[in-house]
């Protein structure tokens, strides 16, 4: 049965789209069969169609806006519970040899392979959580075989996480541990009487030749070896548990060991591969019949079941590494600041309804020797509908249509107005080269009062951003008050954890083109509610652990203007931040020297 205003509505917006492009599509084939002018009438009719696909493309984002508020800011940490099960061993064999003339070879029995050991591998080309599976389940070894065949061992299981994500292990009493192997088999013993119990406990020991399972049970030597078997196992759960939680910080990758490299290395000859952290080992394998031969007993037909693997819960939890992250109310600009610094090539949507931007998205500035070259100062970043929509229609952001005619006039335009920054906007899309400093910046949901208690969007997204090295606030200058959003914003940061606020390094003052327009007297009012932003970021907003106040830049993020101050002052917050990590780095590396020193 459909759910009323779910899926029926779904369908229902479906079908509209489709009908809606089919009509768009003809009207326009219909025009350029006919080659007629379009009539005031067909233009009407593709107004409203543009209309109707606005409001469709409005209730999208709608649904994804509540759909992500439901998740209660679950979602916005990108965290993530992963259980994890390292590979069972192989069992071992009871066999003995046999052969043309030798009735009654000697035991052959092979060993079961070891399970397969999990590694977790930190990797920049992955940015979310998403492909970390929720149980990883390694491979169990091979058993043995007849003549002293010993079974495969299971090759490692390595899982790519992103740089920055910092993993837990949940302890004995966390709720959200799953059971391991152990207390699952002891939940399965509940019930049984003592008979039974031993029963199932040497069944998950003991392999029996087949046929000598009775026989087995009532000798001595297997008594004791059971006896031994048992003391192996709690020694294996003591040394796991000694090991202690696995507390790791992956925020850099893992390098191939220095030992390992080999540049003469011939064709052919496998590469040294790094497989990362271990985080849980594989079973040992079970050991062959031969294993048991001794003086009192020549034939013996028992042999062991390979060893459970580890079996832990893990909390993986992304940690964003940004250098720069923008804070801001939603719809002041900070999606279209990021694809402006960017040159667009952070695919951020804008839009000019409140939480457009769902989850934070990172983007790469580029800096040559003379500043910025990642962008181009002046370019335009529209909303993306619009942009969208002009592409569609052929129409350049000035509103003319896209020709040769056209381009040549907005690249005399430019030529005249800059030659130098023309031929830094000429650079090819990756270009690395001229490059001499990049960082790396977040576009972030909006922040809104009470976010704290879960209002909006929530602030749960801030988790990601703990670790960047500054934040750079984003106020609207056109709003009719800049000073009360400063305000909110940093007590927010500051519920979300005391003294976070402290990183803060600049306030970007945007949409500055739409103030002044209308005369010399808006362009003074314009000026003071500047100043007094100024006078607010300096004497309310506090200063950071050296004692400096905020840095205020004006600037029109939609037409890329002042942007290379911007570019230069965060350039400034990255190095000095990079520096002080680097100095933190040598004096951790220092102490570590001294204490082996004798
Ligand atoms: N005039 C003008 N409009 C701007 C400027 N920057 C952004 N806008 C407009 O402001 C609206 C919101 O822009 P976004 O970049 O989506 O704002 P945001 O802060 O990312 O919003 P959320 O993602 O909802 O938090 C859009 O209509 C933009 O076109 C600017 O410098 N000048
Ligand atoms: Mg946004």
């Amino acid at each position: 049965m459909l759910r009323p205003g779910c899926t029926r509505n779904l369908r229902l917006r479906r079908s509209q789209l489709t009908a809606l492009r089919c009509r768009k599509f003809s009207s326009l084939s219909d025009t350029e069969s006919v080659n007629e002018e379009p009539t005031i009438a067909s233009y009407n009719a593709q107004e409203e169609d543009r209309y109707n696909m606005e409001q469709v493309d409005f209730m999208r984002r709608r649904r994804q806006t509540d759909a992500k508020r439901r998740q209660g800011g679950e979602t916005f940490m990108d965290q993530r519970i992963v259980h994890v099960r390292g590979g069972a061993g192989g069992d071992g064999c009871a066999s003995f040899h046999r052969e043309k003339w030798v009735p009654k070879g000697p035991p052959s029995g092979g060993d079961g392979g070891e399970g397969s050991y999990i590694y977790l591998l930190p990797t920049q080309h992955l940015t979310t959580l998403s492909s970390v599976p929720r149980i990883i389940k390694g491979a169990s070894g091979g058993p043995g075989g007849g003549t002293w065949r010993n079974g495969k061992d299971a090759p490692p299981t390595i899982v790519r996480v992103p740089l920055g994500t910092v993993v837990k292990q949940l302890s004995h009493d966390d709720p959200r541990r799953a059971k391991d192997a152990f207390e699952r088999f002891q939940e399965s013993l509940e019930g049984l009487d003592e008979e039974e119990r031993v029963d199932r406990i040497r069944k998950r020991r003991w392999v029996h030749y087949p046929g000598f399972e009775d026989d087995n049970l009532q000798r001595e030597a297997f008594q004791e070896a059971d006896k031994m078997l048992k003391m192996e196992e709690r020694a294996l759960a003591n040394r796991r548990q000694r090991r202690g939680l696995i507390h790791l910080d992956l925020d850099r990758a893992v390098d191939t060991p220095e030992t390992e490299k080999d540049p003469d290395a011939p064709l052919g000859r496998p590469r040294a591969k790094t497989w990362g952290y271990l985080i849980a080992e594989g079973g040992a394998g079970g050991m062959g019949n031969p294993h048991f031969l001794s003086k009192t007993n020549r034939s013996p037909k028992i042999a062991t079941r390979g060893q459970d693997g580890e079996w832990i819960s893990l909390e993986l939890e992304l940690k964003i590494l940004a250098d720069v992250a923008m804070v801001g109310m939603p719809n002041a600009g900070k999606s279209t600041l990021v694809r402006a610094l960017t040159g667009g090539r952070v695919k951020s949507e804008i839009a000019g309804f409140a939480f457009t931007t769902l989850n934070p998205i990172m983007g790469v500035v580029r800096v040559g020797p003379d500043g910025w070259i990642s962008g181009e100062e002046g370019a335009i970043y529209d909303e993306t509908a619009l942009e969208g929509n002009r592409l569609r229609d052929g129409m350049g952001v000035h509103g003319y249509v896209d020709g040769e005619e056209a381009d040549d006039e907005a690249v005399a335009a430019r030529d005249d107005s800059s030659g130098e920054e023309n031929t830094q906007s000429r650079l090819p899309h990756d270009s690395t080269i001229g490059e001499s400093f990049r960082f790396t910046i977040t576009d972030n949901p909006g922040l809104i009062e009470h976010a704290a208690e879960n209002k909006g969007l929530g602030h749960m997204f801030l988790r990601s951003i703990e670790r960047s090295h500054a934040l750079v606030y984003v106020v609207d200058l056109a709003s009719p008050d800049p000073c009360e959003e400063l305000r909110i914003l940093r007590e927010e940061l500051d519920k979300y954890r005391e003294g976070m606020s402290g990183k803060a390094r600049m306030v970007i003052a945007n949409k500055a083109d739409l103030l002044g327009q209308g005369g010399e007297q808006e362009a003074e009012e314009a000026k003071r509610k500047f100043v007094r932003l100024e006078e607010y970021a300096k004497t309310e907003m506090g200063t950071d652990a050296r004692g400096r106040t905020l840095d205020v830049v004006p600037v029109s993020a939609k037409y890329s203007m002042n942007m290379r101050k911007v570019v230069g002052l965060m350039v400034g917050y990255v190095e000095e931040a990079r520096r002080q990590v680097a100095l933190q780095e040598g004096e951790e590396n220092t102490s570590t020297l001294n204490d082996y020193s004798y």
